[in-house]
Protein backbone atom coordinates (compact mmCIF):
# COMPACT_ATOMS: atom_id res chain seq x y z
CA UNK A 1 0.00 0.00 0.00
CA UNK A 2 1.09 3.14 -1.10
CA UNK A 3 2.43 5.75 2.14
CA UNK A 4 -0.02 8.22 1.52
CA UNK A 5 -2.90 5.92 1.97
CA UNK A 6 -1.97 3.92 4.86
CA UNK A 7 -4.34 4.10 7.64
CA UNK A 8 -0.90 5.39 9.73
CA UNK A 9 0.00 8.19 7.68
CA UNK A 10 -3.83 9.00 7.67
CA UNK A 11 -3.78 9.10 11.52
CA UNK A 12 -0.13 10.63 11.80
CA UNK A 13 -1.70 13.56 9.74
CA UNK A 14 -4.35 13.50 11.76
CA UNK A 15 -1.59 14.32 15.04
CA UNK A 16 -0.32 16.82 12.89
CA UNK A 17 -3.22 19.08 13.03
CA UNK A 18 -2.57 19.58 16.96
CA UNK A 19 0.65 20.09 17.06
CA UNK A 20 2.05 21.99 19.65
CA UNK A 21 5.12 24.58 19.49
CA UNK A 22 8.57 23.03 20.77
CA UNK A 23 8.42 25.37 23.49
CA UNK A 24 5.03 23.42 24.97
CA UNK A 25 6.99 20.04 24.33
CA UNK A 26 9.43 21.13 26.52
CA UNK A 27 7.50 22.72 29.02
CA UNK A 28 5.23 19.71 28.76
CA UNK A 29 7.60 17.19 29.54
CA UNK A 30 11.02 16.83 31.54
CA UNK A 31 11.83 14.02 30.28
CA UNK A 32 12.03 14.80 26.31
CA UNK A 33 15.61 15.38 26.41
CA UNK A 34 16.37 11.95 27.49
CA UNK A 35 13.73 10.26 25.74
CA UNK A 36 14.68 11.79 22.12
CA UNK A 37 18.16 11.35 22.66
CA UNK A 38 19.66 8.58 21.36
CA UNK A 39 23.75 6.47 21.44
CA UNK A 40 25.75 4.82 19.01
CA UNK A 41 28.29 3.31 21.30
CA UNK A 42 29.95 6.06 23.67
CA UNK A 43 31.26 8.47 20.57
CA UNK A 44 27.71 9.22 18.43
CA UNK A 45 24.92 10.82 19.92
CA UNK A 46 21.68 12.07 17.94
CA UNK A 47 19.13 14.67 19.97
CA UNK A 48 15.96 14.92 18.12
CA UNK A 49 14.70 16.64 21.08
CA UNK A 50 14.19 19.65 18.94
CA UNK A 51 12.25 18.19 16.18
CA UNK A 52 8.55 18.47 16.19
CA UNK A 53 7.20 15.00 17.22
CA UNK A 54 6.63 13.64 21.05
CA UNK A 55 7.08 10.20 21.63
CA UNK A 56 3.69 9.10 20.57
CA UNK A 57 4.08 10.32 17.24
CA UNK A 58 7.33 8.92 17.03
CA UNK A 59 5.49 5.21 18.02
CA UNK A 60 3.01 6.04 15.53
CA UNK A 61 5.64 6.48 12.75
CA UNK A 62 7.42 3.37 13.55
CA UNK A 63 4.36 1.67 13.42
CA UNK A 64 4.30 2.75 10.38
CA UNK A 65 7.32 1.79 9.01
CA UNK A 66 6.90 -1.92 10.36
CA UNK A 67 3.55 -2.03 8.96
CA UNK A 68 5.15 -1.17 5.64
CA UNK A 69 7.77 -4.14 6.04
CA UNK A 70 10.88 -1.95 6.80
CA UNK A 71 12.00 -5.10 9.08
CA UNK A 72 11.79 -6.95 6.09
CA UNK A 73 13.80 -4.62 4.02
CA UNK A 74 16.27 -4.15 6.27
CA UNK A 75 17.00 -8.16 6.78
CA UNK A 76 16.97 -8.23 2.90
CA UNK A 77 20.21 -5.66 2.91
CA UNK A 78 22.04 -8.04 4.57
CA UNK A 79 21.16 -10.86 2.59
CA UNK A 80 20.35 -11.51 -0.74
CA UNK A 81 18.29 -9.12 -2.41
CA UNK A 82 16.86 -7.74 -5.62
CA UNK A 83 16.16 -4.12 -4.48
CA UNK A 84 17.73 -2.48 -7.96
CA UNK A 85 15.23 -4.45 -10.51
CA UNK A 86 15.39 -1.71 -12.95
CA UNK A 87 19.11 -2.90 -13.02
CA UNK A 88 18.86 -5.98 -12.22
CA UNK A 89 21.30 -5.78 -9.48
CA UNK A 90 21.08 -6.94 -5.71
CA UNK A 91 22.57 -4.30 -3.77
CA UNK A 92 24.93 -5.17 -0.83
CA UNK A 93 27.05 -2.69 -0.29
CA UNK A 94 27.14 -3.81 3.53
CA UNK A 95 29.09 -7.00 2.61
CA UNK A 96 32.33 -4.48 1.95
CA UNK A 97 32.29 -3.47 5.57
CA UNK A 98 31.96 -7.39 6.95
CA UNK A 99 34.28 -9.30 9.13
CA UNK A 100 36.28 -11.51 7.09
CA UNK A 101 34.40 -15.08 8.78
CA UNK A 102 31.08 -13.73 8.27
CA UNK A 103 28.45 -14.52 5.40
CA UNK A 104 26.47 -12.84 2.35
CA UNK A 105 25.43 -15.29 -0.26
CA UNK A 106 24.34 -13.42 -3.58
CA UNK A 107 22.83 -15.67 -5.99
CA UNK A 108 24.60 -19.09 -4.00
CA UNK A 109 28.03 -17.86 -3.48
CA UNK A 110 29.52 -15.96 -0.04
CA UNK A 111 31.11 -13.02 -1.75
CA UNK A 112 32.47 -12.33 1.94
CA UNK A 113 36.07 -14.01 0.71
CA UNK A 114 36.02 -12.11 -2.34
CA UNK A 115 35.50 -8.67 -0.56
CA UNK A 116 38.72 -9.76 1.80
CA UNK A 117 40.69 -10.60 -1.52
CA UNK A 118 40.68 -7.52 -2.95
CA UNK A 119 41.24 -5.58 0.38
CA UNK A 120 44.37 -8.04 0.78
CA UNK A 121 45.33 -6.87 -2.83
CA UNK A 122 44.46 -3.22 -1.72
CA UNK A 123 46.69 -3.42 1.50
CA UNK A 124 49.71 -5.37 -0.68
CA UNK A 125 49.31 -2.10 -2.98
CA UNK A 126 49.39 0.31 -0.60
CA UNK A 127 52.40 -1.48 1.36
CA UNK A 128 54.37 -1.19 -2.16
CA UNK A 129 53.32 2.90 -2.68
CA UNK A 130 54.10 3.75 0.69
CA UNK A 131 57.54 1.81 1.49
CA UNK A 132 58.58 3.41 -2.01
CA UNK A 133 59.08 -0.22 -3.68
CA UNK A 134 56.41 0.95 -6.00
CA UNK A 135 57.81 3.62 -8.54
CA UNK A 136 57.60 5.98 -11.26
CA UNK A 137 59.43 6.00 -14.45
CA UNK A 138 62.40 7.21 -13.20
CA UNK A 139 62.71 5.36 -10.22
CA UNK A 140 61.03 7.98 -7.38
CA UNK A 141 58.73 6.63 -5.15
CA UNK A 142 55.08 7.83 -5.90
CA UNK A 143 54.20 11.02 -3.87
CA UNK A 144 51.08 12.57 -5.47
CA UNK A 145 48.20 10.28 -6.31
CA UNK A 146 45.28 11.53 -8.51
CA UNK A 147 42.05 10.04 -8.21
CA UNK A 148 40.33 10.37 -12.21
CA UNK A 149 36.75 9.74 -11.10
CA UNK A 150 32.94 11.53 -11.16
CA UNK A 151 29.86 10.81 -9.05
CA UNK A 152 29.82 8.17 -6.59
CA UNK A 153 33.76 6.99 -8.04
CA UNK A 154 34.86 11.14 -6.96
CA UNK A 155 32.38 12.14 -4.19
CA UNK A 156 33.04 9.63 -1.35
CA UNK A 157 36.93 9.08 -1.60
CA UNK A 158 37.19 13.31 -2.03
CA UNK A 159 34.92 13.86 0.99
CA UNK A 160 36.78 11.27 3.50
CA UNK A 161 40.32 12.20 2.35
CA UNK A 162 39.40 15.81 3.33
CA UNK A 163 37.30 14.98 6.47
CA UNK A 164 40.49 12.63 7.92
CA UNK A 165 42.94 15.09 7.14
CA UNK A 166 44.76 14.67 10.37
CA UNK A 167 45.35 10.67 9.89
CA UNK A 168 46.68 11.91 6.33
CA UNK A 169 50.34 10.96 7.15
CA UNK A 170 51.33 8.43 5.04
CA UNK A 171 53.17 10.83 3.07
CA UNK A 172 51.08 9.93 0.03
CA UNK A 173 49.29 13.39 -0.91
CA UNK A 174 46.01 13.02 -2.85
CA UNK A 175 43.51 14.88 -5.70
CA UNK A 176 40.28 14.46 -7.08
CA UNK A 177 40.05 15.27 -11.08
CA UNK A 178 36.23 15.28 -11.93
CA UNK A 179 34.60 18.07 -13.59
CA UNK A 180 35.22 17.97 -17.85
CA UNK A 181 35.71 21.81 -17.01
CA UNK A 182 39.89 21.35 -18.29
CA UNK A 183 40.60 23.65 -15.72
CA UNK A 184 39.83 21.01 -13.12
CA UNK A 185 42.58 18.64 -14.74
CA UNK A 186 44.33 21.42 -15.85
CA UNK A 187 44.91 23.58 -12.70
CA UNK A 188 45.45 20.09 -10.56
CA UNK A 189 48.30 18.77 -12.65
CA UNK A 190 50.35 22.04 -12.94
CA UNK A 191 52.23 21.97 -9.61
CA UNK A 192 52.78 17.98 -10.27
CA UNK A 193 55.70 15.89 -10.97
CA UNK A 194 54.75 13.53 -13.57
CA UNK A 195 57.60 11.45 -12.82
CA UNK A 196 56.31 11.06 -8.86
CA UNK A 197 52.65 11.10 -9.68
CA UNK A 198 50.18 7.60 -9.77
CA UNK A 199 46.25 7.93 -11.44
CA UNK A 200 43.94 5.67 -10.38
CA UNK A 201 41.15 5.55 -12.68
CA UNK A 202 38.22 5.16 -10.84
CA UNK A 203 34.69 4.34 -12.98
CA UNK A 204 32.39 1.49 -12.06
CA UNK A 205 31.48 1.46 -15.65
CA UNK A 206 34.68 2.89 -16.79
CA UNK A 207 32.54 4.50 -19.96
CA UNK A 208 31.39 7.94 -18.42
CA UNK A 209 32.88 10.50 -20.61
CA UNK A 210 34.16 13.09 -17.98
CA UNK A 211 36.38 10.20 -16.78
CA UNK A 212 37.68 8.88 -19.44
CA UNK A 213 37.84 11.88 -21.41
CA UNK A 214 40.19 13.25 -18.22
CA UNK A 215 42.47 9.66 -18.10
CA UNK A 216 43.22 9.91 -21.76
CA UNK A 217 44.53 13.74 -21.37
CA UNK A 218 46.21 12.49 -18.04
CA UNK A 219 48.01 9.73 -20.08
CA UNK A 220 49.12 12.64 -22.78
CA UNK A 221 50.56 14.68 -20.06
CA UNK A 222 52.53 11.42 -18.95
CA UNK A 223 53.81 10.18 -21.83
CA UNK A 224 55.09 13.93 -22.88
CA UNK A 225 57.52 13.85 -19.94
CA UNK A 226 58.48 10.08 -20.15
CA UNK A 227 58.40 9.60 -23.50
CA UNK A 228 57.70 6.08 -24.16
CA UNK A 229 54.38 4.34 -23.75
CA UNK A 230 55.61 1.42 -22.02
CA UNK A 231 56.54 3.24 -18.58
CA UNK A 232 52.92 4.55 -18.94
CA UNK A 233 51.52 1.71 -16.79
CA UNK A 234 53.84 2.63 -13.71
CA UNK A 235 51.45 5.71 -13.22
CA UNK A 236 48.30 4.15 -13.85
CA UNK A 237 45.89 2.16 -11.95
CA UNK A 238 42.45 1.47 -12.11
CA UNK A 239 39.68 0.75 -10.13
CA UNK A 240 35.85 -0.61 -12.35
CA UNK A 241 33.86 -3.33 -12.39
CA UNK A 242 34.54 -3.48 -16.14
CA UNK A 243 37.74 -5.70 -16.80
CA UNK A 244 37.39 -5.66 -20.85
CA UNK A 245 37.26 -1.86 -20.97
CA UNK A 246 39.92 -1.66 -18.42
CA UNK A 247 42.56 -3.55 -20.52
CA UNK A 248 40.99 -1.95 -23.52
CA UNK A 249 41.99 1.55 -22.32
CA UNK A 250 45.56 0.11 -21.50
CA UNK A 251 45.78 -0.71 -18.21
CA UNK A 252 47.09 -3.83 -17.10
CA UNK A 253 45.03 -6.59 -15.65
CA UNK A 254 47.08 -6.60 -12.47
CA UNK A 255 46.83 -3.23 -12.00
CA UNK A 256 43.06 -3.10 -11.84
CA UNK A 257 40.95 -3.34 -8.50
CA UNK A 258 37.86 -4.20 -8.52
CA UNK A 259 34.52 -4.39 -7.49
CA UNK A 260 31.05 -6.01 -7.97
CA UNK A 261 27.28 -4.88 -9.91
CA UNK A 262 25.95 -5.25 -6.29
CA UNK A 263 27.60 -1.62 -5.20
CA UNK A 264 25.99 0.96 -6.56
CA UNK A 265 28.39 3.76 -7.01
CA UNK A 266 27.00 6.21 -4.51
CA UNK A 267 27.53 3.47 -1.67
CA UNK A 268 30.91 2.32 -2.98
CA UNK A 269 33.40 4.36 -1.05
CA UNK A 270 34.09 0.92 1.39
CA UNK A 271 35.11 -1.44 -2.15
CA UNK A 272 38.29 -0.39 -4.23
CA UNK A 273 36.67 2.57 -5.13
CA UNK A 274 38.36 3.74 -1.35
CA UNK A 275 41.83 3.40 -2.67
CA UNK A 276 43.09 6.71 -2.43
CA UNK A 277 41.61 6.71 0.96
CA UNK A 278 43.65 3.83 2.12
CA UNK A 279 46.75 5.70 0.01
CA UNK A 280 46.19 8.62 2.13
CA UNK A 281 45.35 7.61 5.52
CA UNK A 282 47.28 4.47 5.47
CA UNK A 283 45.34 0.59 5.33
CA UNK A 284 44.48 0.18 9.15
CA UNK A 285 42.90 3.40 9.27
CA UNK A 286 40.60 2.63 6.29
CA UNK A 287 40.00 -0.39 7.74
CA UNK A 288 38.85 1.45 10.57
CA UNK A 289 36.29 3.33 8.64
CA UNK A 290 34.55 -0.16 7.66
CA UNK A 291 34.49 -1.12 11.19
CA UNK A 292 32.51 2.37 12.11
CA UNK A 293 30.24 1.52 9.03
CA UNK A 294 30.03 -2.20 10.09
CA UNK A 295 28.93 -1.23 13.63
CA UNK A 296 26.36 1.71 12.03
CA UNK A 297 25.03 -1.56 10.02
CA UNK A 298 24.86 -3.95 13.23
CA UNK A 299 22.65 -1.31 14.38
CA UNK A 300 20.26 -0.64 11.80
CA UNK A 301 19.66 -4.40 11.79
CA UNK A 302 19.72 -5.11 15.68
CA UNK A 303 18.02 -2.08 17.52
CA UNK A 304 14.33 -1.83 17.87
CA UNK A 305 13.02 1.14 15.33
CA UNK A 306 12.15 2.88 18.56
CA UNK A 307 16.12 3.53 18.87
CA UNK A 308 17.35 2.58 15.51
CA UNK A 309 19.53 6.04 15.01
CA UNK A 310 18.48 5.60 11.23
CA UNK A 311 15.13 4.49 10.91
CA UNK A 312 14.57 7.22 13.43
CA UNK A 313 16.07 10.00 11.13
CA UNK A 314 14.84 8.55 7.86
CA UNK A 315 11.26 8.45 9.84
CA UNK A 316 11.50 12.33 10.71
CA UNK A 317 12.14 13.19 7.06
CA UNK A 318 8.82 11.59 6.41
CA UNK A 319 7.32 13.26 9.08
CA UNK A 320 8.88 16.49 8.02
CA UNK A 321 8.89 16.15 4.23
CA UNK A 322 5.46 14.09 3.43
CA UNK A 323 3.16 15.32 7.09
CA UNK A 324 4.62 19.08 7.68
CA UNK A 325 5.46 19.75 4.18
CA UNK A 326 9.14 21.12 4.29
CA UNK A 327 10.69 20.80 1.05
CA UNK A 328 13.97 20.12 2.10
CA UNK A 329 16.66 19.43 4.86
CA UNK A 330 19.74 21.16 5.58
CA UNK A 331 23.00 19.51 6.70
CA UNK A 332 25.58 21.82 8.86
CA UNK A 333 28.33 20.00 9.91
CA UNK A 334 30.42 22.19 12.43
CA UNK A 335 33.91 21.20 11.05
CA UNK A 336 35.38 22.51 8.31
CA UNK A 337 37.43 19.08 7.23
CA UNK A 338 33.42 18.20 6.83
CA UNK A 339 33.24 20.42 4.01
CA UNK A 340 32.56 18.07 1.09
CA UNK A 341 29.95 16.18 3.54
CA UNK A 342 26.85 18.26 2.11
CA UNK A 343 27.85 17.73 -1.67
CA UNK A 344 28.67 13.63 -0.79
CA UNK A 345 25.16 13.50 0.56
CA UNK A 346 23.28 14.97 -2.28
CA UNK A 347 24.32 12.64 -4.66
CA UNK A 348 23.52 9.75 -2.07
CA UNK A 349 19.83 11.22 -1.30
CA UNK A 350 18.44 13.08 -3.82
CA UNK A 351 20.19 10.35 -6.89
CA UNK A 352 18.61 7.47 -4.67
CA UNK A 353 15.22 9.17 -3.88
CA UNK A 354 14.88 11.69 -6.48
CA UNK A 355 12.38 9.65 -8.08
CA UNK A 356 8.60 9.27 -9.34
CA UNK A 357 7.88 6.10 -9.63
CA UNK A 358 6.82 3.59 -7.43
CA UNK A 359 9.09 0.26 -7.73
CA UNK A 360 6.23 -1.04 -9.72
CA UNK A 361 6.30 1.78 -12.09
CA UNK A 362 3.11 3.05 -10.74
CA UNK A 363 3.66 6.75 -10.37
CA UNK A 364 3.95 7.98 -6.50
CA UNK A 365 0.87 9.96 -4.74
CA UNK A 366 3.05 11.28 -2.35
CA UNK A 367 6.37 13.81 -2.07
CA UNK A 368 9.86 11.79 -2.44
CA UNK A 369 13.10 12.93 -2.09
CA UNK A 370 13.34 16.34 -0.56
CA UNK A 371 16.01 18.59 -1.15
CA UNK A 372 19.01 18.34 0.48
CA UNK A 373 21.55 20.96 0.99
CA UNK A 374 23.95 22.92 3.39
CA UNK A 375 27.38 24.20 4.15
CA UNK A 376 29.73 23.90 7.07
CA UNK A 377 28.89 26.22 10.42
CA UNK A 378 29.71 29.15 11.59
CA UNK A 379 30.15 29.94 7.66
CA UNK A 380 27.15 29.13 7.23
CA UNK A 381 25.32 31.48 9.79
CA UNK A 382 27.47 34.27 8.19
CA UNK A 383 25.43 33.39 4.47
CA UNK A 384 22.35 32.12 4.28
CA UNK A 385 21.18 30.67 7.97
CA UNK A 386 18.78 34.77 8.14
CA UNK A 387 16.23 32.15 5.99
CA UNK A 388 16.50 29.57 8.16
CA UNK A 389 15.56 31.78 11.55
CA UNK A 390 13.08 34.20 9.17
CA UNK A 391 12.05 33.22 6.14
CA UNK A 392 9.12 32.16 5.21
CA UNK A 393 10.30 27.97 4.40
CA UNK A 394 11.12 26.07 6.87
CA UNK A 395 14.13 24.09 6.54
CA UNK A 396 14.76 21.25 9.42
CA UNK A 397 18.31 21.55 9.97
CA UNK A 398 20.45 18.55 10.96
CA UNK A 399 23.73 19.42 12.97
CA UNK A 400 26.88 17.62 12.96
CA UNK A 401 29.22 18.45 16.28
CA UNK A 402 32.35 17.02 16.98
CA UNK A 403 33.65 17.67 20.76
CA UNK A 404 37.21 17.01 20.18
CA UNK A 405 39.88 18.15 17.49
CA UNK A 406 43.16 17.72 16.95
CA UNK A 407 43.25 21.06 15.89
CA UNK A 408 43.63 22.71 19.34
CA UNK A 409 43.62 26.77 19.30
CA UNK A 410 43.01 27.30 22.82
CA UNK A 411 40.49 30.55 21.86
CA UNK A 412 38.51 28.72 19.17
CA UNK A 413 38.12 25.82 20.93
CA UNK A 414 35.02 26.42 22.59
CA UNK A 415 34.04 28.82 20.01
CA UNK A 416 32.91 26.17 17.20
CA UNK A 417 30.41 23.86 19.40
CA UNK A 418 28.75 27.12 20.94
CA UNK A 419 27.83 28.32 17.57
CA UNK A 420 26.18 24.85 16.68
CA UNK A 421 24.46 24.78 19.79
CA UNK A 422 23.18 28.58 20.14
CA UNK A 423 21.85 27.78 15.81
CA UNK A 424 19.65 24.77 16.89
CA UNK A 425 18.42 26.53 20.14
CA UNK A 426 17.82 30.03 18.23
CA UNK A 427 15.82 27.62 15.62
CA UNK A 428 13.62 25.84 18.23
CA UNK A 429 13.01 28.76 20.93
CA UNK A 430 13.63 31.65 18.85
CA UNK A 431 12.45 35.26 20.86
CA UNK A 432 8.79 36.34 21.46
CA UNK A 433 7.95 40.41 20.61
CA UNK A 434 7.62 40.64 24.57
CA UNK A 435 11.10 39.92 24.96
CA UNK A 436 12.57 41.42 21.77
CA UNK A 437 10.77 45.09 23.39
CA UNK A 438 12.15 44.52 26.72
CA UNK A 439 15.33 44.33 25.27
CA UNK A 440 15.11 47.29 23.42
CA UNK A 441 14.09 49.41 26.21
CA UNK A 442 16.72 48.31 28.40
CA UNK A 443 18.81 49.55 25.95
CA UNK A 444 17.48 52.98 25.85
CA UNK A 445 15.77 53.20 22.78
CA UNK A 446 12.69 55.23 22.02
CA UNK A 447 9.27 53.87 21.71
CA UNK A 448 8.77 55.20 17.75
CA UNK A 449 12.51 53.03 17.47
CA UNK A 450 11.33 50.32 19.36
CA UNK A 451 8.04 50.08 16.86
CA UNK A 452 9.69 50.74 14.16
CA UNK A 453 12.46 47.27 14.70
CA UNK A 454 9.89 45.10 16.74
CA UNK A 455 8.77 43.49 13.92
CA UNK A 456 11.75 42.56 11.90
CA UNK A 457 13.37 41.67 15.62
CA UNK A 458 11.13 38.76 16.53
CA UNK A 459 12.52 35.18 15.79
CA UNK A 460 9.35 32.80 15.58
CA UNK A 461 11.10 30.19 16.31
CA UNK A 462 9.64 26.35 16.47
CA UNK A 463 11.88 25.67 13.67
CA UNK A 464 12.69 21.58 13.79
CA UNK A 465 16.38 20.87 14.08
CA UNK A 466 18.80 17.73 15.02
CA UNK A 467 21.46 17.57 16.48
CA UNK A 468 24.38 14.51 15.68
CA UNK A 469 27.28 14.52 18.13
CA UNK A 470 30.52 12.85 17.94
CA UNK A 471 33.19 12.44 20.68
CA UNK A 472 36.08 13.32 17.86
CA UNK A 473 36.31 12.41 13.69
CA UNK A 474 37.91 9.75 13.23
CA UNK A 475 38.08 6.88 10.64
CA UNK A 476 35.63 4.67 12.74
CA UNK A 477 33.22 7.57 13.72
CA UNK A 478 33.33 8.91 10.59
CA UNK A 479 32.51 5.81 8.84
CA UNK A 480 29.01 5.23 11.24
CA UNK A 481 28.00 8.65 9.97
CA UNK A 482 28.82 8.04 6.21
CA UNK A 483 26.83 4.84 7.18
CA UNK A 484 24.19 6.28 8.99
CA UNK A 485 22.80 8.39 6.10
CA UNK A 486 23.01 5.64 3.61
CA UNK A 487 20.65 3.50 6.26
CA UNK A 488 18.50 6.61 6.19
CA UNK A 489 18.19 7.12 2.67
CA UNK A 490 17.74 3.69 1.96
CA UNK A 491 15.07 3.16 4.86
CA UNK A 492 13.46 6.60 3.17
CA UNK A 493 12.98 4.82 -0.01
CA UNK A 494 11.45 1.82 1.27
CA UNK A 495 8.68 3.76 2.93
CA UNK A 496 8.25 5.90 -0.35
CA UNK A 497 8.42 2.65 -2.09
CA UNK A 498 11.04 3.65 -4.90
CA UNK A 499 13.77 2.17 -5.94
CA UNK A 500 16.64 4.14 -4.26
CA UNK A 501 19.35 2.33 -6.47
CA UNK A 502 19.18 2.92 -9.62
CA UNK A 503 19.37 6.82 -11.88
CA UNK A 504 17.81 6.72 -15.30
CA UNK A 505 16.92 10.55 -15.00
CA UNK A 506 20.45 11.59 -15.73
CA UNK A 507 20.95 9.60 -18.85
CA UNK A 508 18.67 11.78 -21.23
CA UNK A 509 21.38 14.78 -20.69
CA UNK A 510 24.56 12.49 -21.45
CA UNK A 511 22.88 11.81 -24.96
CA UNK A 512 21.94 15.27 -25.32
CA UNK A 513 25.36 16.51 -24.55
CA UNK A 514 27.15 13.86 -26.63
CA UNK A 515 25.22 14.68 -29.80
CA UNK A 516 26.15 18.68 -29.48
CA UNK A 517 29.63 18.15 -29.01
CA UNK A 518 29.32 17.33 -32.85
CA UNK A 519 27.80 20.05 -33.01
CA UNK A 520 29.48 22.26 -31.49
CA UNK A 521 33.05 21.11 -33.23
CA UNK A 522 30.67 22.04 -36.42
CA UNK A 523 30.42 18.30 -37.59
CA UNK A 524 26.28 18.80 -37.43
CA UNK A 525 23.80 21.01 -37.75
CA UNK A 526 22.21 22.13 -34.89
CA UNK A 527 18.54 21.41 -36.17
CA UNK A 528 17.44 18.68 -34.36
CA UNK A 529 17.24 20.45 -30.90
CA UNK A 530 14.83 23.51 -29.83
CA UNK A 531 15.03 26.80 -30.86
CA UNK A 532 16.54 28.06 -27.84
CA UNK A 533 19.54 25.50 -28.14
CA UNK A 534 20.38 26.48 -31.58
CA UNK A 535 20.40 29.62 -30.54
CA UNK A 536 23.12 29.39 -28.20
CA UNK A 537 24.91 27.22 -30.04
CA UNK A 538 25.04 29.77 -32.87
CA UNK A 539 25.94 32.40 -30.12
CA UNK A 540 29.09 29.88 -28.94
CA UNK A 541 30.26 29.22 -32.62
CA UNK A 542 30.10 32.63 -33.02
CA UNK A 543 32.43 33.81 -29.86
CA UNK A 544 34.82 30.51 -29.65
CA UNK A 545 38.25 31.96 -30.36
CA UNK A 546 39.94 29.97 -33.20
CA UNK A 547 41.61 26.37 -32.28
CA UNK A 548 45.07 27.44 -30.80
CA UNK A 549 44.36 30.88 -29.60
CA UNK A 550 42.49 29.56 -26.29
O1 LIG B 1 31.63 5.18 -11.72
P1 LIG B 1 31.06 5.56 -13.04
O2 LIG B 1 30.52 4.37 -13.79
O3 LIG B 1 32.04 6.34 -13.86
O4 LIG B 1 29.83 6.49 -12.78
C1 LIG B 1 29.98 7.75 -12.21
C2 LIG B 1 28.63 8.41 -11.93
O5 LIG B 1 28.01 8.70 -13.15
C3 LIG B 1 26.66 8.60 -13.36
O6 LIG B 1 26.19 9.54 -14.25
C4 LIG B 1 25.73 8.38 -12.22
O7 LIG B 1 24.73 9.35 -12.14
C5 LIG B 1 26.41 8.23 -10.90
O8 LIG B 1 25.59 7.45 -10.07
C6 LIG B 1 27.76 7.59 -11.00
O9 LIG B 1 28.33 7.51 -9.73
Amino acid sequence: MPLSQHPLFKALQQSAQHLPSLAEHFAGNRQRVQQLTFHLGDNLLVDISRQQVCTSVLQQLCELARQMNLPKAIAGLFTDNNFNPTEQRAVLHTALRMPAGATLEHKGVNVIPSVHAELARIRHFCQQVHTGKWCGYSGQPIQDVVNIGIGGSDLGPAMVCEALTPYCTTGIRTHFVSNIDPAHLATTLEPLNPATTLFVVSSKSFGTDETMSNAIAARKWLLNDCGDDSLVQLHFVAVSTNHQKVVEFGIAAENMFTFWDWVGGRFSLWSAIGLPIALAVGFERFEALLAGAHTMDEHLRTTPFEQNIPVLLALLTIWNHNILGHASEGVFPYSQLMHRFPAFLQQLNMESNGKSVMLDGTPVSHATGPIVWGDVGSNSQHAFFQLLHQGTTVVPAEFIGFVNSPYDFPAHRHKLLANMLAQAEALAFGKSAADVEAGLKAEGLSEQRISELLPSKVMPGNRPSTVILCKELTPHTLGSLIALYEHKTFVQGVLWGVNSFDQWGVELGKKLASGLVDTLAGKSNATAHSAATQNLVKQIVDWKAPEGEQ
